[in-house]
Formats: C-alpha cells, sequence, structure tokens
C-alpha cells in the first residue's frame, strides 16, 4: 500500500522567483495490488510528487508511507519494498542486456541459483530471451523499456513507481507494453502508481488520480470518472466560438462550457443529445465549423476537471502565464 497524507511540497524562491507550491496538501492511499494512473497537466506537481516517493528529495511537510514503513522515518525498508522505472532510461546502452540485468542483481546481493531463478522470471514475458548478449544501444526504444523493467522485477518489487514509461515508445511497443505490466502486476499483486499524460494508458487502470496545481482534482476508476460527465455530449468547434456560447447560453438558457474555439454542452445526457443539435444547427449553421455527439473519453474528464485543454495549460506555461 501507498498512503500518501497531506504532503506539501515548496520550492523555495530566490531573490529573482517567489516560493512555488508544488504539492499542496495533498493525501491519496493505493491500496494492495492496485493500479493506479497519476495523469496531470505540465506543472501540476507529478514529478516532484514521484521524485518525494522515490526518496529523491524530502517534502515540505506530511507524511508517507510505503508498504507499511514510514518513507521519511525509515527510507531504506521503505525503499527496500519499490522498484522505480524513470522516465529518461537508466541502464547503460554501452552494455549488453545481461551486463545490465547482473549489474543490478550484484547491487543488490542476488548470485548463484537464486540470480538465475530471478532473470527466468523477470524475462519471462519480455522478448529479450534471444536478445541478452546485445548491448542495448542496439535495441528498439521497446526493448530497451523492457529491460528497464525486466531490471526492476529482479529484486521482486511489492510496489512499482513509473514514471511515464512509454516516452519516446511508438503506439504498438507503448500498448504491448501497457499490456505485459498489467498482466505482471495482476500476477504479482504489485501496487502500481504510473504517470502518464496518455490517456488510453489509463483506460485499463484500477483509479485515475487528476492533479493540478499540487491537488487531487478528481480520483476515481475510468468508469465512474466518465460516467460524471454522463453518456454524451454535444462538441462544436467555431471560429466565433465566444460569440456563439454566448448566444446559446442567452438565446437557448444552455449550460456550455468553452475551451478554445470548442463550445461543449456536457450536460444533454439524457438522450436528448440529437433535439439539441438539430436546434443548434438550424439556428448557428453559419458560425458552427463542426459538430458532434460524442460519449465522454477521460480526456474529456481531464478537460472538465482542469478547466482546459493540455495543450492550452502547456501554451500558457510557456508564456510563463500560468502559476
Ligand atoms: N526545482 C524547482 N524549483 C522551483 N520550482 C520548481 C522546481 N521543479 C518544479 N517546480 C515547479 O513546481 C511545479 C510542479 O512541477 P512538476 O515538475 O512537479 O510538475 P509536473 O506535473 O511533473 O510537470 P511535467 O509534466 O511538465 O513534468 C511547477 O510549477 C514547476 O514550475
Amino acid at each position: 500500500m501507498i498512503d500518501i497524507a497531506h504532503l506539501t511540497h515548496v520550492y523555495p524562491g530566490t531573490r529573482k522567483t517567489p516560493p512555488r507550491t508544488a504539492i499542496d496538501d495533498l493525501s491519496l492511499t493505493i491500496g494492495d495490488g492496485e493500479f493506479c494512473i497519476l495523469s496531470g497537466p505540465n506543472g501540476s506537481g507529478k514529478s516532484t510528487l514521484f521524485r518525494i516517493l522515490c526518496g529523491m528529495s524530502l517534502p515540505s511537510s506530511g507524511r508517507i508511507s510505503m508498504g507499511g514503513f514510514d518513507l521519511l522515518k525509515y527510507p531504506s525498508k521503505a525503499r527496500a519494498q519499490m522498484g522505480v522505472v524513470f522516465q529518461s532510461p537508466a541502464i547503460d546502452k554501452h552494455l549488453s542486456v545481461a551486463e545490465n540485468l547482473r549489474l543490478h542483481a550484484v547491487l543488490y546481493g542476488l548470485r548463484g541459483g537464486e540470480y538465475d531463478h530471478r532473470l527466468t522470471e523477470a524475462l519471462a514475458w519480455t522478448d529479450l530471451k534471444d536478445r541478452l548478449a546485445d548491448k542495448v544501444d542496439t535495441l528498439s526504444g521497446g526493448l530497451a523499456r523492457q529491460v528497464e523493467l525486466a531490471k526492476c522485477l529482479l529484486t521482486r518489487p511489492s510496489i512499482l513507481l513509473l514514471d511515464e514509461p512509454t516516452t519516446g515508445l511508438d503506439p504498438s511497443s507503448r500498448r504491448n507494453f501497457i499490456m505485459a505490466l498489467h498482466k505482471i502486476q495482476r500476477e504479482r499483486r504489485m501496487t502500481v502508481l504510473m504517470t502518464s499524460h496518455i490517456f488510453s494508458e489509463a483506460e485499463d487502470a484500477d483509479r485515475v488520480a487528476i492533479m493540478k496545481g499540487g491537488r487531487l482534482l478528481g480520483l476515481d476508476s475510468p468508469q465512474d470518472l466518465r460516467a460524471k460527465l454522463g453518456r454524451e455530449m454535444v462538441v462544436i468547434q467555431s471560429r466565433h466560438a465566444e460569440s456563439l456560447e454566448a448566444r446559446i447560453r442567452s438565446e437557448l438558457g444552455l449550460k456550455t462550457r468553452r475551451y478554445g474555439d470548442e463550445v461543449r454542452l456536457e450536460e444533454t445526457s439524457n438522450g436528448d443529445s440529437l433535439p439539441v443539435l438539430e436546434k443548434l444547427l438550424a439556428r448557428y449553421r453559419a458560425d458552427i465549423d463542426s459538430i458532434a455527439i460524442k460519449q465522454p473519453t477521460l480526456e474529456d474528464v481531464f478537460i472538465h476537471l482542469t478547466g482546459q485543454t493540455a495543450e492550452q495549460i502547456e501554451r500558457e506555461q510557456m508564456e510563463g502565464a500560468h502559476p
């Protein structure tokens, strides 16, 4: 189990910059054997949280328990429960697959028959069995990620932390990696916390946590998160979105939300989306570039909860406008 209670982290300011609260009184419990995805726009505090959970930085305040051990009081006991897959590669690409795995095993005191047994177990799900002698820099990105995960599995962690582990992979390697991860997680009943901004990766998770500004905005199963938006919504694209939204609100009295060039009517869930769509088309056709009825996805939940599309938030951050 991972138990995070009232966690806060403030980066101290400098003479030129004010202090910055990256994690703001966050509480989150991930049960034994649960697979939880942590998502959120850039700057929402995911990396800071990940670094704290790995024991790489200390929080300003709060408590964290990992597999029953207090991470701040007993860091080595807590860390002994976990395996970590970082976003940037943590294997030596000039060494072979076997050398990388053995190096990790030596660090953890694994040798002899026990090492052979663990190696077979850690490689069972991979496509690496014929590539053990190959240098890592001759492998595809997907296979290199398999080495990272196999390396972690050697120590049989009960808790696995992964930071955007599929970054840089093509869609098919990404799908294969996630499917393998779910299989291993179920077989070993591992507790998994994985950060990701790819919503398709979150579909099979037990729960999805959505963060913004260091706080948790939503935490539920993908199905229940989607259900909060109803069965369907109407989505309009328009170059005149701002004035169109104002007219829809004042003339039809409908509730809308606008994200850039997009106007959404999220509360048309009781099977009445089609008449709404027809009414909108009849009245505002000239201002509508496209209009569709869609079933809410996890990305729609993200947009609903954070109030912005991921692209909007990223753009604002680039411009320095976002806190
Ligand atoms: N070393 C630092 N010093 C000061 N502020 C920082 C530092 N690292 C992160 N921050 C700030 O803390 C907040 C959270 O950043 P963090 O990197 O944890 O978010 P994130 O969700 O991981 O974003 P990304 O997806 O872009 O990695 C942001 O406002 C960021 O600017």
